[in-house]
């Protein structure tokens, strides 16, 4: 199955993305795996976080087809050891689902209709990071849960 990350606006720190260019790469021997990067919001400056947030998710909700599994990383969502996220991508990557959709929120986070249609909520840690941080912990979390169901050396605990 396809996995399909989705990040809301350019990573704007260069450290950043080149961390996401590498893991998406790594990740990408084990994993038919694409990264979009949602447009910028036009005259974001000018709006309300709460007009921003729904403009982000209107256009998340967009890309997202009614056969795709859509995983939101959310700081409140479930919380797995690197051992039990393997476990669960291996069940995840089994269903019958289009796509296996990962969705970085913005600043602001996700609207009620975003949350609505999300299949689970993942949390990487109960800390709040940087949405622009999250993309890069999240590749290299797929990646590390990749390495462990092949039983490849990567993870050591
Ligand atoms: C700065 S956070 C927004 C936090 C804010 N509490 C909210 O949701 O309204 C921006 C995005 O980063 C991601 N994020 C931040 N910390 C995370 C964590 N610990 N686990 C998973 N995702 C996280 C989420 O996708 C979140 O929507």
């Amino acid at each position: 199955m396809k996995v399909q990350l989705y990040f809301i606006g350019k990573t704007k720190e260069k450290y950043l993305r080149t961390g996401e260019e590498i893991y998406a790469k790594r990740l990408s021997h084990y994993l038919p795996v694409a990264v979009e990067i949602l447009p910028d919001i036009r005259m974001a400056g000018k709006m309300s976080s709460e007009e921003l947030k729904e403009a982000e998710g209107k256009l998340l909700l967009s890309r997202i087809g009614p056969e795709d599994r859509l995983v939101l990383l959310d700081e409140g969502g479930a919380t797995y050891s690197s051992v039990e996220l393997s476990r669960w991508m291996e069940k995840e990557l089994q269903r019958p689902a289009r796509r296996l959709v990962f969705a970085v929120g913005g600043a602001f986070g996700f609207t009620e209709a975003v949350y609505a249609r999300a299949d689970q909520q993942l949390s990487l840690s109960r800390m709040t990071f940087s949405h622009q941080m999250v993309r890069l912990f999240l590749l290299e979390q797929i990646y590390r849960a990749m390495t462990i169901l092949r039983n490849e050396k990567y993870h050591n605990s």
